[in-house]
């Protein structure tokens, strides 16, 4: 028996808390998760990087007229994924991004999709995924078709897009929205949130760990093996940043970014 309990979840009407809504990037390096989500958050595009760095921002956000507080983890995995509870259990919705001028990447955002199935089925709780084929602007060095991309998703029965981080705000910003309105859709189809869980011990039988069975190189789950207490992995291994709303960058009326991950803004 697994037992849930939590906050009370945010509610939709006017005069209620701002939905909370965790959204993770995941992604093979170099695929543009960090360039997409600093555009989406700043409207900019950035050229300069740290990749081992791994931030969460905070945006206060409004989709379809409701108040969001989103949280933005931009994930930084090494060469697989690794540790992957910090976000498997920490986010609503998942972007997944490959560079749609790179097949390995593809690869590896199918080994990410796969691996967020095998953690809903083994945790009887799904989360949305969106698959991204980014670099759109490089379509002209495309290793991957949109026609493959599209199959990749309707394969793990996820929404796909094909964006950049270089062309216009205005389509990062509907499919980051479009995760928020899937992480809604999925929150509101449950009464009880997330936040807090308790696990009873339970050994899965005869099952060997997610990283052996599929290669997942260091990505181990202990869900319902321990008892535990478990608390939502805070903003944890991760930095919070609190972005100031992309509205007032546009507008610059917002003092100059100048440090955001290590990047350089312009
Ligand atoms: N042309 C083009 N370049 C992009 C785009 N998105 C990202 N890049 C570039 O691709 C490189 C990798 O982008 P990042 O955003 O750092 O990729 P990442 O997935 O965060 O990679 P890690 O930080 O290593 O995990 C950088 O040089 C970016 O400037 C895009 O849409 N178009």
């Amino acid at each position: 028996m697994s037992l849930v309990f939590g906050k009370p979840r945010a509610g939709s009407g006017p005069q209620s808390a701002p939905l909370e809504v965790n959204l993770a990037i995941l992604g093979r390096r170099g695929a543009g998760k960090s360039a997409l989500t600093v555009k989406f958050l700043t409207r900019r595009f950035i050229s300069e990087y740290d990749p081992n760095l791994e931030d969460t921002y905070s945006s206060e956000e409004t989709v379809d007229h409701q108040p969001v507080h989103l949280r933005v983890m931009d994930t930084a995995d090494p060469d697989t994924p690794r540790n992957c509870e910090r976000y498997l259990n920490w986010a609503h919705a998942f972007l997944v991004v490959y560079s749609m001028d790179s097949r390995q990447s593809f690869k590896d955002s199918s080994s990410y999709l796969e691996l967020l199935a095998l953690h809903a089925k083994e945790t009887q709780r799904s989360s949305p995924a969106l698959l991204l084929g980014n670099k759109l602007d490089m379509a002209q060095y495309r290793q991957v078709t949109k026609a493959e991309g599209a199959a990749l998703a309707g394969k793990f029965g996820c929404l796909f897009f094909e964006v950049s981080a270089c062309l216009d705000f205005e389509h990062v910003q509907h499919v980051f929205h479009e995760a928020v309105r899937e992480a809604r859709r999925e929150l509101e189809k449950h009464s009880l949130p997330r936040p807090l869980f308790i696990s009873e011990e339970r050994a899965l039988p005869h099952q060997a760990p997610l990283t052996t069975r599929h290669g997942l190189a260091s990505c181990t789950f202990n869900t319902l093996s321990t008892v535990s207490l478990k608390e939502m992995p805070a903003v944890a291994q991760a930095k919070l940043v609190t972005v100031k709303s992309s509205r007032a960058q546009s507008k610059r009326k917002a003092p100059t970014l100048t440090l955001l991950k290590g990047f350089k803004i312009f």
